[in-house]
């Protein structure tokens, strides 16, 4: 569904992302963990359009995207979440999520339908008639997710959903991931909870330096020596995180 080949990112002599190659497989949940600084975000920013790639490239559903901007991309189903939320605050939550689906939808009933059903899915209903600005940030994040769903898309990318949030709420997430993916949705995830990766993802990628130290199935992945040297470390204990 997503193949990236060979992508790379210079920020004058820093290579924030270097030489990263990986496929996400359709209908699959992907995690992609590694320490602060490593490039994941700046990775999603490449895939979905933001910065252009310095060297390498994108494809999604076989579509070479590499040169594509943000909305082109979103067009074809490929859509991110923003580590800082930032809804517009001076309309109400429903209206934050009709946003989205006018992407697909320019009859204001259809874009309303498919929004009602977006929040329906992530239980946000009611606050639907509330301004984002008076929402605590755990119900924010799951509008900003609602408002990505909305755009009725093939693929998410979802970076740190669960950031700040409590264990409980973090659990409720993951659960909504969880249901996102079975209506056919692929997820590629960037998160610290090693909990929540390891629970959610199929595969795992990792990113040290820029560069993807490892990728595969979430157990191996974490008893991968260099990931553990690089990021775990020796403690590590997933009912830790
Ligand atoms: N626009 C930019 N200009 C210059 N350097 C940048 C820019 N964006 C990111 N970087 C640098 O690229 C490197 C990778 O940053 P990035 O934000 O992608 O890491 P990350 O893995 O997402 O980190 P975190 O887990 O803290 O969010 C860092 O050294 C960062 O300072």
């Amino acid at each position: 569904m997503l193949s990236l080949n060979g992508v790379t990112k210079k920020f004058g002599g820093l290579t924030a992302v270097d030489n990263v190659s990986f496929d996400v497989k359709e209908g699959s949940i992907c995690g992609l963990i590694g320490p602060n600084g490593s490039g994941k975000t700046t990775l999603f920013n490449l895939i979905s359009g933001v910065y252009p790639l310095t060297c390498g490239s994108v494809k999604f559903n076989g579509v070479d995207i590499t040169k594509l901007k943000s909305h082109a991309i979103a067009n074809l189903g490929l859509v991110r979440t923003f580590q800082i939320v930032k809804p517009f605050n001076n309309i109400s939550a429903l209206e934050n999520v009709v946003v989205g689906a006018f992407q697909k939808h320019t009859n204001r009933t259809d874009a309303e339908k498919v929004a009602v059903r977006s929040m329906e899915m992530l239980d946000l209903l009611k606050y639907k008639d509330i301004q984002p600005q008076h929402l605590p940030l755990a119900i924010k994040k799951k509008l900003e997710i609602a408002r990505i769903i909305s755009t009725e898309p093939k693929m998410i990318l979802l970076d740190e959903v669960m950031g700040g949030l409590n264990p409980q709420e973090t659990d409720e997430i993951v659960e909504t991931i969880i249901k996102i993916n079975d209506t056919g949705m692929t997820v590629l995830l960037i998160e610290h909870k090693m909990k929540c990766i390891m629970k959610l993802s199929e595969k795992v990628i990792v990113l040290n330096n820029g560069a993807m130290i490892a990728n595969g199935e979430p157990e191996a992945v974490v008893n991968d020596k260099e990931v553990i040297r690089a990021y775990l470390g020796d403690d590590y204990d997933v009912e830790d995180n």
